[in-house]
């Protein structure tokens, strides 16, 4: 599991440990990790003797990072040049170094298409809005230079605890953070700007509370939480779930939210409504029945929404499956039809599954405001409904209504972004809960499996959403596999 920690833990942890070690020490221990890090960048590139390093280097401790890092690489024969943006407000010590080990101070940005490697140590966690104007031209520039990008701690110009970012932000190939993850770098847009993630052991682990802010599960996280079939095992105990979806307008929803249904884990799925058809035709394996839910026969698990219309029968499909006492999924049209206080009373679980356009209407908000602040919107919407929420987009996040971390899925690609790979998030997700998974796992391990199946489908061309489904099952080998 990756775990992520707000800036404000991260202060006191640091604090805290601090008070226990020699002044210097923390930074010594960041400086170095770093260093070995931008070490084995420039080896890939070359060799660190004679390189070319440009550190840029901002008024706070990421900038004293930055330079005894830059002060180790010199020792081992690299060039490295500081740029600083305030030379009277320099980490003095971490300047003193690098000059001693025969760095120097850069008079601008030039150079810079020569340069083996950027060290972006502008800000850390310290930053706070948007990054002002000449650290931002600074970055256009750098940017625009393609030269390889070290970030220290993280992007310049990322908020640390949110993941947004206001304005410019620097691009960076990796990010070396120090002690724990924030959640900036795991959550988008910030994340997108993070490159690959090394995370230098600080010693600030024991120091750290629980739980975290934050959650990323990793493959082993999901091997554990995959329901597999026992000995004792038949169709019905591994978990019948019930699909509600699909109109005469959106029949393919239907069969997409059964296809995702199949792969998920339940042993059996029982499609209601009317694409009986379409769905029998296509999955032979399903058992069908023409409504309503409640008399369709049992089930553990209903999955509600996709692609329902919203007629009158579509309302009371919805009605009726969350007067049900099983865990219930709602999405897409599910979601405008449902009656929230009935949400909020139900004592089986709920999971929500909205896209920001969906959120945003669930909370009487606008788009832009769940886009630019989704981790803010993702734990008001399960607080207001009282429900397991997963929002959808670049970086899924899941929240609960507990006071539980946020999960965020690392697994998804852009190529997910086309019609009708929702519906197969939430029929696999319905059948995770038809199989017994907790809310809270079943929606994280849903939207990770479907991550890994569109990349499965993908490997860099467009996919449809039947091939999203289809790649589910090699996600799941994938993940057992490890
Ligand atoms: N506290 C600790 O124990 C440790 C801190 N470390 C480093 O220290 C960093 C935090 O250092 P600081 O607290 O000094 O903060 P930072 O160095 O992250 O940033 C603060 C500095 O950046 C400037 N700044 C803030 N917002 C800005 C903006 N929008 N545009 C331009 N400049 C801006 C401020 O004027 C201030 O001088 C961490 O991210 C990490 O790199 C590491 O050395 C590990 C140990
Ligand atoms: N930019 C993106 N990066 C990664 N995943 C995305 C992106 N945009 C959308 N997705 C994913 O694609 C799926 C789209 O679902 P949804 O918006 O419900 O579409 P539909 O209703 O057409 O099925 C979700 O799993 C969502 O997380
Ligand atoms: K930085």
């Amino acid at each position: 599991m990756r775990r992520a920690y707000s800036v404000e833990t991260v202060r006191a942890a640091e604090a805290a440990l601090m008070q226990r070690l020699p002044e210097g020490a923390l930074m010594q221990r960041a400086a170095a990790g770093l260093a070995v890090a931008c070490g084995d960048l420039l080896r890939r590139r070359g060799r660190v003797y004679g390189s070319r390093v440009l550190l840029l280097v901002g008024s706070g401790d990421n900038g004293g990072d930055a330079l005894y890092a830059g002060s180790r690489l010199a020792r081992r024969g690299a060039g490295v040049r500081a740029l600083l943006l305030a030379p009277d407000r320099v980490h003095e010590g971490g300047l003193a170094a690098l000059l001693a080990a025969g760095g120097q101070v850069a008079d601008g940005p030039d150079g810079l298409g020569a340069l083996d490697l950027v060290v972006d140590g502008i800000t850390g966690i310290g930053g706070r809005g948007g990054l002002r104007e000449d650290a931002a031209e600074l970055v256009r520039t750098v940017t625009r230079s393609r030269a390889p990008v070290i970030a220290v701690d993280l992007p310049s110009g990322v908020e640390a605890d949110t993941g947004q970012v206001q304005g410019e932000a620097v691009r960076a190939d990796a990010t070396v953070t120090f002690g724990t993850y924030k959640p900036g770098l795991l959550i988008d847009p910030a994340a997108e700007h993070a490159g690959a993630l090394r995370l230098v052991d600080i010693g600030l682990g024991p120091e750290l509370p629980e739980p975290p802010d934050l959650e990323a599960l990793q493959y082993a996280d999901v091997a554990a939480l995959l329901p597999l079939p026992g000995a004792e095992s038949d169709k019905y105990r591994r978990g019948v779930v019930g699909v509600v979806a699909g109109s005469e307008r959106y029949p393919g929803a239907a069969v997409l939210a059964v296809a995702g249904a199949l792969r998920g884990g339940a042993g059996a799925v029982r499609y209601v409504g009317p694409g009986a058809d379409a769905v029998i035709a296509r999955f032979p394996e399903a058992l069908v029945h023409a409504g309503p839910p409640s008399e369709a026969g049992r089930v553990q698990a209903w999955v509600v929404g996709p692609g329902l219309g919203d007629g009158g029968d579509a309302r009371s499909a919805v009605a009726d499956v969350l007067a049900a006492d099983v865990p219930v999924l709602v999405d897409a049209d599910g979601l405008r039809l449902l009656d929230a206080g009935t949400v909020r009373t139900r004592t089986a679980a709920t999971v929500l599954t909205p896209h920001a356009g969906e959120a945003a209407a669930l909370l009487g908000a606008a788009r832009e405001e769940v886009e630019a602040g989704r981790l803010a919107a993702v734990r008001e919407l399960a607080a207001r409904y009282r429900a397991t929420v997963l929002l959808k987009g670049s970086t899924t996040l899941v929240a609960e209504a507990r006071d539980t971390p946020v999960r965020v899925n690392p697994t998804g690609t852009s190529w997910l972004a086309t019609a009708g790979s929702g519906d197969v998030l939430s029929g696999l997700t319905g059948s995770l809960l038809a199989a017994g998974l907790p809310p809270r796992d079943a929606a994280s391990v849903g939207a990770y499996l479907h991550g890994l199946a569109a990349r499965h489908g993908s490997h860099g061309a467009p996919v449809s959403a039947q091939d999203v489904a289809d790649g589910i099952p090699a996600a799941w080998r994938d993940v057992r596999q490890g």
